[in-house]
């Protein structure tokens, strides 16, 4: 494809008398073949710009950098915002792309709300993914990615995959990394959620405000002018989502207890046994839906995605009957085994305090003895959720575990430290993570529940960085079984 063709439609500006035949798109050097466009972008660790020759070499035709960068023997699309401007080139590339495409941001619920927006779409009938941290999914697979938000060019050739394989809709996650990164841009998005916003990742954020910036990136540029945003209501930030939606003129479709009367009310929530009975209010008619899934954040979840089916043009009978038939989704809050003495044991993905403590209030309701929680912290990421998460598990359980999640570069016992010292003597240690698994079923009897929380569907333990790094098989699931056998 001519590059002045992709110039064109994406509205950019190419030097005069610049063309080339285009035959890809690379952000990392390494990846570069004769025909690649090359997106060479300042980053955390390393600059992009250093890898220009050698992406040149490789047989790069054409650089998007900033205008400050040094490019001899290609062309040199300089931009402010490099990142921008590469996936704006990059979308017109890679198409065709699904009709009708959604995305979530917020801390905590994005998997949750992508998966099942996704299979409520595929019980109306159509075929449709989701991507995000499970990777991408649909009916057939589900295909690791590494990242929640893969790269801008791993996002766009999976969109592009997918519409050829004929999938219709795409529900994605933005993280706020991906967000501020830049990493899935170009494309029409329908409707935009917000889920809430909690402490997280304030390594890579200046602080709270900075954080919720990069996802309110989602409201004001990545959704259509013309596009929904779906807020939760009941969260402390949902005011501010709502006037940044607002702002740009976008429709809003609230839902929650504070859901306005355009919005998807929830009118009560009564949590049962293996699941909880919903009454939601939505165009002035209040409905009964049986949720198949336990705990109050996944009603929180449950409605978002059904505002992000009903803004995309979904059937409201459809979206009501198809919550009554959700899925659980992989890690979240799922019944790994009941032990020998009769143990339920649950694996959930939390991994911020606000996290922790909506799981143990899921299953609070279903615990009749002792709630015992096995969890830790990743290394490599924010260090001030650490003791918060461990005041959580002191407080909100009734024997916490403090063991190793995924160490990366640091020293495991300084990360146990840090969480124990929120803990205020209360929290036990096991450091090794099948240790602390087996030692909480052990001491657990029928009455009591065990939460193994903070890695979920993850498969492997991330031990050491750089060249040193490996990941130990684990899976927090079948070890669970393994000792309540
Ligand atoms: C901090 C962070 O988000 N880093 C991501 C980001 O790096 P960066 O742009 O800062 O890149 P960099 O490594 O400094 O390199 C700069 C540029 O040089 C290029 N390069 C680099 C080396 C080389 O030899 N050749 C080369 O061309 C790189 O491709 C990059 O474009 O872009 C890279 C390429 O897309 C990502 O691999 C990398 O993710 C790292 C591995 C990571 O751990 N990210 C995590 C924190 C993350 O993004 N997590 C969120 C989840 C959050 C949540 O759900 O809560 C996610 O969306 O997955
Ligand atoms: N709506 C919610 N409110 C509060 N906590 C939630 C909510 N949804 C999920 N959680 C908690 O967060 C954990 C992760 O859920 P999920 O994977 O859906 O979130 P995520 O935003 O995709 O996370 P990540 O940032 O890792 O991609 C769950 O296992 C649960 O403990
Ligand atoms: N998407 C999150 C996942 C954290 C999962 C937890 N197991 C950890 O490794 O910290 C992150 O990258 O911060
Ligand atoms: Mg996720």
């Amino acid at each position: 494809m001519k590059l002045t063709v992709l110039a064109t439609r994406a509205g950019v500006t190419l030097p005069a008398g610049a063309e080339a035949q285009i035959t890809g798109f690379a952000i990392d050097n390494r990846k570069v073949a004769p025909g690649t466009v090359f997106g060479a972008f300042q980053g955390a660790r390393v600059n992009g710009e250093d890898f220009i020759p050698a992406a040149i070499a490789a047989g790069a035709v054409a650089i998007v950098a900033r205008p400050a960068a040094v490019v001899s023997g290609a062309i040199h699309i300089a931009a402010d915002n490099p990142r921008q401007t590469f996936a704006r080139l990059a979308a017109q590339f890679f198409t065709p792309v699904p009709d009708t495409i959604v995305a979530v941001t917020g801390t905590n619920g994005k998997t949750s709300v992508a998966e099942m927006t996704r299979q409520i779409w595929r019980m109306a009938g159509h075929r449709a993914a989701s991507i995000g941290t499970l990777g991408v999914t649909t009916s057939d697979e589900s295909v690791s990615t590494g990242l929640t938000t893969p790269d801008i060019v791993t996002f766009l050739a999976n969109m592009s995959g997918l519409a050829r394989e004929g999938v219709t809709h795409v529900a994605y996650e933005a993280s706020s990394h991906g967000l501020s990164q830049y990493r899935n841009e170009g494309l029409r998005v329908v409707a935009g959620a917000f889920t809430n916003l909690s402490r997280d990742h304030l390594d890579y954020h200046a602080d709270m405000e900075d954080y919720f910036a990069a996802k309110m990136r989602l409201f004001g540029e990545v959704v259509d002018a013309d596009g929904t945003a779906v807020v939760w209501a009941d969260d402390e930030w949902s005011d501010k989502a709502i006037t940044h939606a607002r702002q740009r003129g976008l429709a809003v479709l609230t839902a929650g207890e504070r859901a306005d009367a355009e919005g998807l009310r929830l009118v009560s929530r009564t949590p049962g046994q293996l699941g909880q009975v919903l009454e939601i209010e939505w165009a002035g008619t209040v409905r009964k839906v049986n949720l198949p899934l336990i705990g109050a954040y996944q009603t929180a979840n449950a409605l978002v995605a059904a505002g992000l089916v009903l803004a995309s043009g979904g059937d409201a009978a459809q979206v009501f009957d198809a919550l009554g038939r959700l899925q659980p989704v992989r890690g979240r809050l799922e019944r790994a085994a009941i032990s020998r003495s009769g143990t339920p044991v649950y694996v959930d993905y939390a991994h911020t305090p606000d996290a922790l403590e909506a799981a143990i209030a899921a299953l609070r309701p279903h615990c009749a003895g002792r709630l015992i929680v096995v969890f830790g912290a990743g290394g490599d990421r924010d260090q001030g959720k650490r003791p918060e998460m461990g005041r959580v598990a002191a407080l909100q359980a009734d024997l916490g575990i403090v063991t190793d999640d995924n160490p990366r570069s640091e020293d495991s016992a300084t990360i146990r430290a840090m969480i124990l010292a929120g803990g205020d003597g209360a929290l036990r240690e096991v450091g090794d993570r099948r240790a602390a698994i087996a030692a909480a079923i052990a001491e657990a009897g029928r009455d009591d529940i065990v939460l193994i929380a903070g890695k979920g569907h993850e498969q492997g333990q991330i031990v050491g960085a750089g060249a040193e790094m490996r990941v130990l098989p684990f899976d927090d699931v079948t070890v669970a079984r393994e000792c309540a056998a």
